[in-house]
């Protein structure tokens, strides 16, 4: 064959690459071995993973990649690495919104890498639970969407909750259509989670508009309809259409090209600081004058940019609110915790819901 003779001594540098990196990875997991041992030997329980570590490493990996091959792709090759080296010191157990096949899962798997073991439910609050209970070691569950704003249910189980942030995800989500049937003219429901039929919007409005839309619970849900109700198709990612063995009718039909949907990391330990951290805060003032005001100069006052602010209704009373607050640095870091005394005055109740990395990719 044609080139033949040149590529022989190319994939002979390649094998050799191979055995050196083949040998360097067992070394690094015989090394991540030992220290599931030093850990143990410490009377470490549950705290085997180290995000505030992970975080570090895998920034220093992004900032010294040469190329080719792009920032996100080095990353996820040793996101995988320190997964499955984890794995060798304590498997973890990860509760997603379900059934399987969700952007929930994909945060996860993005999160965590391939080797824990993720556990689907059916609900945000049952996550909640799972990982209260002791049942999962962390929970991955979404909190707000570029197009459509916060998901409520995750910031309400937050008010009840001793539950802590332990990371945020950042995912684009790129919905499909997938079906059946064979073309868009057969398809006579679409059915999809709300957030998806509203992020479709102007799609649906223009290539299926006299098509019923049907909001059930998920869009993996959807697409495990779309299997078994004739005429249907879903809303959902191509991931589900390999788990639910559908048509990928048509790509990316999502209004926004740049959706993208945040998500949270939630468990029972605090996260050390790595120098490029958020942290977020439920607060409430009470119903009074100047309220808002007097959460936000604290933050004014000590140079903390707040990236986020969502009022939801306390629960207390009509017209009570709470506040969610996201800003950014670490509660360990001087500035933050001079502004979170001087917020702690101010306020009713400031509850710490956890400092954690910003997210790497
Ligand atoms: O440094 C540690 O504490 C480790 O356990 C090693 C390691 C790694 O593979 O680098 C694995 C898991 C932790 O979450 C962080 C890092």
């Amino acid at each position: 064959m044609a080139g033949e003779d040149k590529l022989s001594p190319l994939r002979e540098r390649i094998d050799a690459i191979d055995a050196e990196i083949l040998a360097l990875i067992a070394e690094r997991a015989r090394i991540a071995q030992e220290v599931g041992r030093v850990k143990q030997e410490a009377g470490e329980r549950d705290n085997f993973y180290r995000p505030e570590r992970e975080a570090r490493i895998l920034r220093r990996v992004r900032d010294a990649n040469p190329g080719p091959l792009d920032d996100e792709t080095v990353v996820r090759i040793f996101r995988e690495i320190m997964s499955a080296c984890l794995a060798l010191e304590k498997p973890l157990q990860v509760a997603f919104l379900g059934p399987e096949g969700t952007f929930t899962q994909q945060a996860a798997y993005k999160h965590f890498g391939q080797s824990v073991q993720v556990q689907p439910f059916p609900a945000i609050d049952e996550i909640f639970r799972a990982v209260a209970s002791g049942a999962c070691h962390f929970g991955v569950v979404p909190v707000e969407n570029s197009s459509e704003g916060v998901v409520t249910h995750t910031l309400d189980s937050f008010l009840g909750t001793s539950l802590l942030i332990s990371g945020e995800v950042v995912l684009r989500i790129h919905h499909a259509l997938l079906s059946r049937c064979r073309s868009l003219d057969e398809v006579q429901e679409v059915l999809a989670h709300s957030q998806a039929l509203a992020q479709c919007r102007e799609w649906l409005d223009r290539f299926l508009p006299n098509v019923k839309r049907t909001p059930v619970s998920s869009n993996a849900e959807a697409a495990r309809l779309a299997a078994i109700v004739p005429g249907s198709a879903a809303i959902a990612s191509e991931v589900a259409a390999r788990i639910y063995e559908l048509n990928v009718l048509e790509r990316n039909i999502e209004d926004d090209p740049d959706n993208t949907t945040r998500f949270l990391v939630i468990g029972r330990q605090e996260v050390g600081p790595t120098g490029d951290d958020k942290t977020s805060l439920l607060v409430s003032t009470g119903n009074r004058p100047g309220a808002l005001y007097q959460v936000l100069q604290p933050f004014a006052a000590h140079g903390i940019s707040m990236t986020k602010i969502e009022s939801r209704p306390s629960r207390r009373g009509m017209w009570d609110y709470v506040f969610f607050i996201d800003i950014e640095g670490h509660r360990d870091d001087p500035g933050v915790a001079r502004a979170l005394r001087n917020l702690e005055q101010k306020a009713q109740m400031v509850k710490w819901l956890g400092s954690y990395p910003k997210a790497v990719i």
